[in-house]
């Protein structure tokens, strides 16, 4: 459970002060969230202060019960180890690691042995439809197929949160649905997903729109959704 408590952040820039994120509050429930608004809204400032990448100037951001400015840098990260996944613009793929590798790379800092890491993997590369790319080295696949590498890896832990910001801000308008059907996959299957996106469009696939405006969070938009059928498919 991620919850932002009256969450303020303030940037000193020389003698004025900017207010990047303004008095935030909201409960993120399981399923996926867009968060949308102009540039400078305050989207990504708000983003690294749920991961803990960033510290409020007030507020605090809770996860399961436990306030994350409790914890120290170390525990931060840690945090973030275990619970959270990571999908940026930039994808960041390891350029001399194949696609397989690039998956199993976070396993491999965790400890995880090379068979199981290998075969997790490849399961992941699977399930984003790349199952056949694996030895791939990223230069060899397209934008969008390299951001469903990064998605893979970001999941390589099972972490019950995926953030994701801009995740299509590079990609073609196809690849860019196909990465947010991805995202909103790993959201029927129980995980936390929040993705900060430009398009509202591919926002409207998410199950609710928090709308920011100079950093405050104006409404939240629920989504109408058709019943889904429960999915076939194996979590991943
Ligand atoms: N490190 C910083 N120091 C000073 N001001 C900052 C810093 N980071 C962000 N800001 C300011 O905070 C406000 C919110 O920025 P933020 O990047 O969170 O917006 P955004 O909605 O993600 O924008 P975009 O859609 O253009 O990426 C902006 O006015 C920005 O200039």
């Amino acid at each position: 459970m991620l919850e932002a408590i009256n969450l303020h952040k303030r940037y000193h820039q020389g003698e004025i002060d900017v207010v990047a994120v303004d008095h935030f509050s909201y409960r993120f429930p399981a399923g996926l969230t867009a968060i949308v608004g102009p540039s400078g809204s305050g989207k990504t400032t708000l983003l690294n202060l749920l991961a803990g990448f960033d510290v409020p100037s007030e507020g605090e951001v809770r996860l399961d019960t436990t306030p994350l400015s409790t914890l120290s840098e170390d525990g931060r990260s840690e945090v973030r180890l275990k619970h959270m996944g990571f999908v940026f613009q930039q994808w960041n793929l390891i350029p001399t690691l194949t696609a397989l590798e690039n998956v199993a790379f976070p396993m491999m800092l965790a400890g995880v042995g090379l068979k199981e890491r290998t075969a997790r993997a490849a399961h992941l590369l699977q399930a984003v439809g790349l199952g056949q790319r694996g030895k791939h080295l990223p230069s060899k696949l397209s934008g969008g197929e390299q951001q469903r590498v990064a998605i893979a890896r970001a999941l390589a832990l099972n972490p019950p949160i995926l953030f994701a910001d801009e995740p299509t801000g590079n990609l073609d308008s196809v690849s860019g649905a196909l990465v947010v059907d991805l995202l909103l996959q790993q959201a029927q299957e129980g995980r936390t997903v929040v993705l900060v996106t430009h398009d509202l469009e591919l926002a409207r696939k998410a199950e609710r729109i928090l709308h920011l405006k100079d950093g405050r969070l104006l409404r939240v938009e629920e989504m109408a959704r058709e019943a889904t059928p429960p999915t076939a498919r194996e979590p991943v």
